[in-house]
């Protein structure tokens, strides 16, 4: 569960980035975040991962409030939050396997049970065939499911997609969305920001749509309008 209460953010003290936002995501709900460049959806993804404080009002997640927690406490609500960005960010040298290995190798998971894991994910994002693959050897498709599938690893309870379509055509961002909406139907909360037009008026789903800072539509299966 997420939750806003009133929540602002100013830059610099004069940047009104969020304005008074209140909102809540129940657990396996998948939202789309929208809304024109500066609108504010990088501000509020980054204050879900406590990467940014709120100026006033809070933030909570599973009904505790996140605003104001100490430094050694990120980590830990970090762990239950999985990320997957435009950019895919994977590590070139090392295949599939190996990237979505890495997180589980640094958590210090027994290898028998990594293994089993790592294969689950890779099914999910429908990509069991290609473990022994390079990113570089793969469509920007197929390398933006294995950063999913990496994001999905350690069982986080939400997922958050920043633009994970922006950099692909058509064709390949609806083998994204379809991985997506899996990981949604397996119990997981997905956040996505979009500027996708086509793909949030053809799979509905509940829509934030954010202007200069403000939420000014939270509609259930609202399309781009
Ligand atoms: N670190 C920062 N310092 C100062 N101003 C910032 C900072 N980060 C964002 N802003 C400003 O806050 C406002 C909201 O930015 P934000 O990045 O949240 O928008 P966005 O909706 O994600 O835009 P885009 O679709 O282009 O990514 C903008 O006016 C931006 O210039």
């Amino acid at each position: 569960m997420i939750e806003f209460k009133n929540v602002s953010k100013n830059y610099k003290g004069k940047i009104h980035a969020l304005k008074d936002v209140s909102f809540k995501v129940n657990d396996g709900e998948f939202v789309y975040i929208i809304g024109p460049s500066g609108a504010g959806k990088t501000t509020l993804i980054k204050l879900i991962l406590k990467e940014e404080n709120p100026t006033s009002g809070v933030v909570l997640l599973n009904n505790k409030d996140i605003s104001y927690i100490r430094a050694r406490k990120i980590p830990e609500i970090r762990r239950h939050i999985g990320v997957v960005f435009q950019n895919f960010r994977l590590l070139e040298d090392r295949n599939v396997y190996q990237n979505v290995a890495f997180a589980l190798n640094i958590l210090g998971w027994q290898k028998k049970k990594a293994d089993k894991r790592i294969k689950e994910v890779l099914d999910l994002v429908d990509l069991s065939d290609k473990e022994k693959s390079y990113p570089l050897e793969l469509s920007g498709g197929e390398q933006q499911r294995v950063s999913m599938a990496r994001a999905m690893v350690n069982r986080p309870k939400i997922l958050i997609a920043d633009e994970p379509t922006g950099n692909l055509d058509p064709d390949t961002s609806w083998d994204v969305m379809n991985a997506l909406i899996k990981i949604n139907q397996s119990g997981t909360t997905v956040i996505m920001v979009t500027h996708s037009k086509e793909i949030v008026n053809s799979i509905r789903k509940r829509v934030l749509h954010f202007e200069k800072g403000v939420l000014i539509r939270d509609d259930e299966d609202g399309g781009y309008l």
